[in-house]
Parts: structure tokens; sequence; C-alpha cells
């Protein structure tokens, strides 16, 4: 691809169970670095091995407007209607598998989309500021579904965030991206 190069040479491993916070300013290149792990950016050189199942979560919710809450979560994840029941009661919606993504308010979405992430059960976790533009108490409140979903199991994480509070609440390292093109330092 021609144009600037956005990232520059970026040395990055995660152990099994960390999370890892990944800051820096604002169109440094921090999406663009997720969307490559992810291999949804191929313009890179280098070498890139992720384990078997990564999955994303992006700032705002990505559900399927004209599918039901059950087909949200059995359709790209494979899981039965009882595991989709169980997913759903883990963020207090349970019974609603019926309804739509519509009848939900926003907040509602975006903890069913952290909650499907997580059911399908990923080694690792890719998370874009999830938490963003939410005010204190419902970013808590998300914040402790996140840890809640992620207890016990060593799924690696690496969350994009501008907040101090959250890195620190989530983090065990925080990596700054900073430069052009942009690297990073601890
Ligand atoms: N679709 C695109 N087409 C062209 N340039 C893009 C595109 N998306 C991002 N960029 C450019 O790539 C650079 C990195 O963007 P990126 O979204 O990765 O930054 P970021 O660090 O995640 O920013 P923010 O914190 O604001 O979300 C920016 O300079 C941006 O202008």
């Amino acid at each position: 691809m021609s144009g600037r190069a956005i990232l520059g040479a970026l040395d990055l491993s995660l152990f099994k169970g960390e999370t890892v916070a990944l800051t820096g300013p604002s169109g440094v290149g921090k999406t663009t670095l997720l969307r490559t792990i992810a291999g949804l950016e191929n313009s890179h050189s280098g070498t890139i091995t992720t384990p078997p199942n990564t999955a994303m979560v992006f700032q705002e919710p990505t559900l399927l407007k004209w599918r039901s809450l059950a087909d949200n979560l059995m359709i790209p994840l494979k899981i039965s209607q009882e595991k989709a029941e169980h997913t759903l009661a883990s963020v207090g919606l349970a019974g609603r598998g019926a309804d739509f993504p519509t009848q939900l308010s926003l907040g509602q979405q975006r903890r069913l989309s952290l909650a499907r992430a997580f059911a399908a059960d990923p080694d690792l976790m890719l998370l874009d500021e999830p938490f963003v533009s939410l005010d204190d108490a419902l970013a808590d409140e998300m914040m402790g579904l996140f840890e809640s979903l992620q207890a016990g199991s060593d799924i690696a994480t690496l969350i994009v965030t501008h907040s101090e509070r959250e890195a620190k609440r989530l983090a065990s390292r925080v990596l700054v991206l900073s430069g052009s093109p942009a690297v990073l330092r601890p």
C-alpha cells in the first residue's frame, strides 16, 4: 500500500491470562494495531502469531439489528439455544432471546456485545475502547461485567483505552503507542 506508514517496528507479546492496556494519542494507530493483530488489515510486514480463537470488541455494539437476541448469539458463535440463554441471563437479559437489539438500551446492547465476545471462548481478546463515553457509574458496571466474564479464564487481553482509571483497574501492564510511525513504549 502507498502512503505513510502508521505503525513502525513493534514487538508485542501477551501472556495467557494477562490484560495489557494500550494507550496513546488520538490518531496514533491504536485501532490500526488492533485490526492488524486481528487480521482485518494486511498491509504490514513481519510476523503476527495469534492463538486459534481471537475475539474483538468495538466501541459500539455490533449486534445485527434484524436478528433476534438469541440469533445474535447462536449464529456467529454456533452455540446452542441453551448457551445463548445462559449468556443473555449473564447480562440481565434472561428470557429476552426473542427480542430484537432495537428493544434494548444502548447500555444493554454494549453489555450483550461484551458477553457475546466472551461466549466465543477466545484465547485472545482485543477490545477497542469498549467503555468510552459512558458515565462513571455505567463504566464501572461494564468493567465489573468484564471482570466477572474474564474471571478464571486464561484469556490474553489487549484493551485500548484513553482512561487511566480503566487501565489501572483492569490491566497489569500499560503500553503507550506514540510517534509517527508509531512505536510502543512501556
Ligand atoms: N479508513 C481509513 N482511511 C485512511 N486513513 C485512516 C483510516 N482509518 C484510520 N486512518 C488513519 O490512520 C491513523 C491511525 O488511526 P487509528 O484509528 O488507528 O488511530 P487511534 O490511535 O485508534 O485513534 P483514536 O484514539 O482517535 O481512536 C490516523 O492518522 C488516521 O487518520
